[in-house]
């Protein structure tokens, strides 16, 4: 689904790398969580998917396409292909939550009467039948979360991708979802979600991938947020 062949980012020469010589194969289905102190490179891997930003060295395959041979007219193509969800929701605060979803499709060119069925749908999937009508700031933080998620998903893409999604939400606000993200990833979506929050990712026990300075230092299967020790076992290390 993605995979990375021995990545390196390098934004300026004088600058040490962003990611550095980063190999990575993520599955489809997977749960993945990216963890790491700031700027240890999370938000650069995500941003590579999207080929928002390209490899100084190294290939990124998404979805077989290997992207440095993707033309750029063939980019927003591509990104159809891939949901994308930011701490800051970026919702159009001018459209109701039923335009701002309905907007993407249109984008793409999906026919009204496609439109007028995936919307509904999908607003009751993360649960806000009956706020069709709302403005974004009419909605609390999780629920225009819940409003990007919809966009993100109503094209049923195989790949989601989340940076910090609940960076700007309380705990429980946060709990309802990462719920509906575990849902999204049962229907078969894979998910890269970055996080600084422990709490989260201790308790979805998922694959965790740990960056430093741009290295991959721990890629565990089913892990926590912190490194834990064998012979310590439930213990975190500070
Ligand atoms: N557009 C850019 N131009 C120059 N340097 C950048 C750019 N984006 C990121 N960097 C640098 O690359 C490194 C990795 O940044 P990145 O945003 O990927 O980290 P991060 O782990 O996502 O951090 P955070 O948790 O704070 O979001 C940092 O040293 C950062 O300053």
């Amino acid at each position: 689904m993605i995979r990375f062949d021995e990545v390196s980012k390098t934004y300026s020469r004088k600058a040490r790398p962003a990611l550095d010589g980063v190999s990575l194969e993520i599955l489809k289905g997977e749960f993945v969580f990216l963890v790491g102190a700031s700027g240890s490179g999370k938000s650069t891997l995500i941003r590579m998917v999207l080929r928002e930003e390209s490899p100084t060295e190294g290939e990124v395959h998404v979805l077989g396409q290997r992207l440095k041979a993707l033309p750029s007219r063939r980019v927003p193509f591509f990104r159809r292909n891939l949901g994308v969800v930011f701490q800051d929701f970026r919702l159009l605060n001018n459209k109701t939550v039923y335009e701002n979803v309905a907007f993407t499709l249109q984008v793409i060119g999906k026919s009204r009467g496609f439109i007028s069925e995936a919307v509904p749908d999908v607003l009751k999937t993360v649960g806000l039948a009956g706020k069709a009508s709302r403005l974004p700031h009419e909605l609390s933080g999780g629920e225009q979360q819940r409003v990007a998620i919809a966009r993100a998903v109503v094209n049923r893409p195989p790949i989601l991708l989340a940076d910090e999604p609940t960076g700007n939400l309380d705990p429980s606000t946060s709990a309802g979802i990462m719920a509906l993200l575990a849902r999204i990833n049962e229907g078969g979506t894979t998910v890269v979600m970055a996080t600084h929050e422990a709490s989260i990712v201790n308790e979805m026990q998922k694959r965790v991938v740990e960056l430093d300075a741009g290295v991959i230092m721990r890629d565990e299967a089913s892990g926590s947020y912190r490194r834990q020790l064998a012979s310590h076992a439930g213990e975190e290390l500070a």
